[in-house]
């Protein structure tokens, strides 16, 4: 990822992609306090249009919020500055990444006299499971490792520090010849998966787990209005594994995700094994919505230029 051309908007400016570094006594590399975002640009007739940019930036204040870090910018100059970055790399489409993070001006777990530093970078990347697996769906395995204790870990914060467990649940799940993890809670009901929410389909309706250990999805938000717009009955509840087993559907949600149908849950065929109707359905709305081509949410489409 280092070597590469392009620019990266680092506190406050524009820097040549491969001088964005960091020493090596970063506070956030040593405890693993720091907090970001995950967004799209899609291509639209317009140009480059993030979806749902203020959401995310909300997202991202909020997630500092709960760790205590003070953001040194407001929230409209992370918007202006997340354009800034489309357009000065170039970028049709892109994945963006805001982070915040403490940088070397101490050690130890005090946060006292540590500086919040900002970074906005973005690049070229596909379809996060593969462009196959959005039509075809993934195989996934049930984690041995649960999803966070609320009080061990903030959920609500997209901390960086919560991705150790999100990197373990995909390895083991890899190594275990899957494609994606779904992470447990501590009582033992569905969560979601490593880096994203996840959903099912039965006789009609679409369900969902109640946040309490997952993340506040912004692509959960999205399908859920579209599910609303569309008439499918949704219930958000606490979920059991088997109730996955025996779905006629399943899909996670996520920006890099976006909406990847499930086809195995540890073995058991989800429905007919394949994408299922009400996924292809919310799929194709969100791939129309994004890509601009529907105009019943001109709030979400942020473009760059
Ligand atoms: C744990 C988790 N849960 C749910 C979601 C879905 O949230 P939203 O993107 O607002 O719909 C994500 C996003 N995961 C981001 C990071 C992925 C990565 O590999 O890094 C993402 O999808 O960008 C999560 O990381």
């Amino acid at each position: 990822m280092e070597d590469r051309d392009g620019f990266i908007w680092f506190d406050g400016k524009m820097v040549p992609w491969r001088e964005a570094t960091v020493h090596g006594l970063t506070h956030s590399l040593h405890y693993g306090m720091g907090c970001f975002e995950g967004e799209r640009a899609y291509a639209t007739p317009q140009g480059a249009a993030i979806f749902r940019l203020p959401e995310h930036t909300k997202r991202l204040f909020n997630s500092a919020k709960i760790l205590q870090m003070e953001v040194p910018f407001s929230e409209a100059e992370i918007n202006a500055a997340t354009k800034e970055v489309i357009r000065v790399n170039q970028l049709e489409s892109a994945y963006i990444r805001p982070l915040l993070f403490y940088g070397a001006e101490g050690m130890g777990l005090s946060a006292k006299g540590l500086k919040v530093h900002v970074l906005i970078a973005a690049w070229s990347w596909g379809s996060y499971l593969g462009q196959e697996a959005l039509e075809k769906g993934i195989r996934v395995k049930v984690s041995s490792f649960n999803r966070h204790q609320v009080n061990i870990h903030l959920c609500k914060a997209k901390a960086t520090g919560n991705y150790m467990n999100s990197m373990l649940a995909q390895r083991e799940a890899s190594s275990c010849g899957y494609d994606e993890a779904l992470l447990l809670d501590r009582e033992g009901y569905v969560a979601e998966g490593s880096g994203e929410n996840v959903f099912m389909v039965r006789d009609g309706t679409l369900y969902t787990p109640t946040l309490t250990s997952a993340l506040e999805g912004i692509t959960r938000d999205t399908i859920m209005r579209f599910a609303r717009d569309a008439g499918i009955p949704i219930v958000e509840k606490q979920l059991t594994r088997d109730e996955f087993y025996i779905a006629d559907e399943a899909f996670f949600t996520g920006t890099a995700a976006e909406v990847t149908p499930i086809r195995e849950i540890d073995g058991r065929i989800i429905g007919s094994g394949s994408r299922g109707p009400i996924t292809t359905q919310l799929q194709s709305r969100y791939f129309d919505t994004v890509a601009g081509r529907r105009d019943d949410h001109p709030e979400w489409l942020h473009l760059a230029g």
